[in-house]
């Protein structure tokens, strides 16, 4: 023994490798990808438009399983841990369509997936944090408790972020989180994915067509051809 303790990545890829199965035709979108995701860092992944984005994050969140290799989480594959036990308590998403409740408010949308993931505010009430967590990202009391069909895109993504932050999970994945949103708005995200990443320890993963996005981030990652890549930090 020589005194030091390493601990696993909270995240790591092995082998992975996926395969969608159409009618006609199969089409491999990943090709073997290894890599190793760690706390206290903010990850961007880059690629055109087809490159598999959608899908690394999705194998990546546990919301679907690689054809090929293994998604870990803290040294336990995902399968062994259970899928929807990684998604409950160690993983958030904010994905690129929101996927709001529709029949609730944007507060009650956050309360709920703090009820469900069995989020605790350090001090206060869910509610109270809810508000707080909307308020910081813009949406002030009135626009909370109104039903998310009657907020606009921005305001609902604004909502899917205060959501999958309200949720004291380990990693948080992001896909396009910035899109619909003023040049003020997104770099307040992008400010608030640092911050959780380097005073918060998580890991932040976000799949992004934005530079401004990627130039913030800690590590940029690209998929081109299957392959991931990760681009020399400048
Ligand atoms: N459920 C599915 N069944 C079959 N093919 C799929 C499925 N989902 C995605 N694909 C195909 O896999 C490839 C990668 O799609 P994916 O959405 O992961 O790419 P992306 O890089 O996120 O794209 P974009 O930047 O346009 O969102 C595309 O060719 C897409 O058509």
């Amino acid at each position: 023994m020589n005194g030091t303790t390493t601990t696993p990545p909270v995240l790591r890829l092995d082998g992975v490798s996926h395969t969608y199965s159409g009618q006609r035709r199969r089409t491999t979108v990943l090709k073997d990808i290894d890599y190793a995701f760690e706390r206290g860092t903010f990850y961007t992944v880059l690629g055109p438009s087809g490159s598999g984005k959608t899908t690394l994050l999705s194998l990546a969140s546990g919301l679907d399983t690689p054809t090929r290799g293994t998604v870990s989480f803290d040294g336990r594959a995902l399968t062994e841990l259970g899928l929807g036990r990684y998604r409950n308590r160690h993983a958030a998403t904010i994905f690129q369509q929101y996927n709001l409740l529709t029949y609730m408010t944007a507060l009650q949308n956050v309360t709920c997936a703090m009820e469900i993931t069995g989020a605790k505010p350090a001090t206060g009430r869910r509610r109270t944090r809810a508000l707080e967590l909307l308020e910081q990202l813009g949406l002030d009391r009135t626009t909370a408790t109104r039903n998310v069909l009657r907020l606009s895109g921005g305001q609902q993504q604004r909502v899917a972020i205060a959501r999958a932050l309200a949720c004291d999970v380990d990693i948080l994945f992001a896909d396009e989180p910035t899109g619909n949103l003023d040049e003020d708005t997104a770099q307040g995200i992008i400010d608030t994915f640092r911050d959780l990443a380097h005073e918060q320890g998580k890991c932040v993963v976000v799949v992004t067509h934005s530079q401004q996005l990627a130039t913030q981030s800690d590590r940029v990652l690209t998929l081109r051809k299957g392959r991931l890549t990760e681009q020399a930090n400048t």
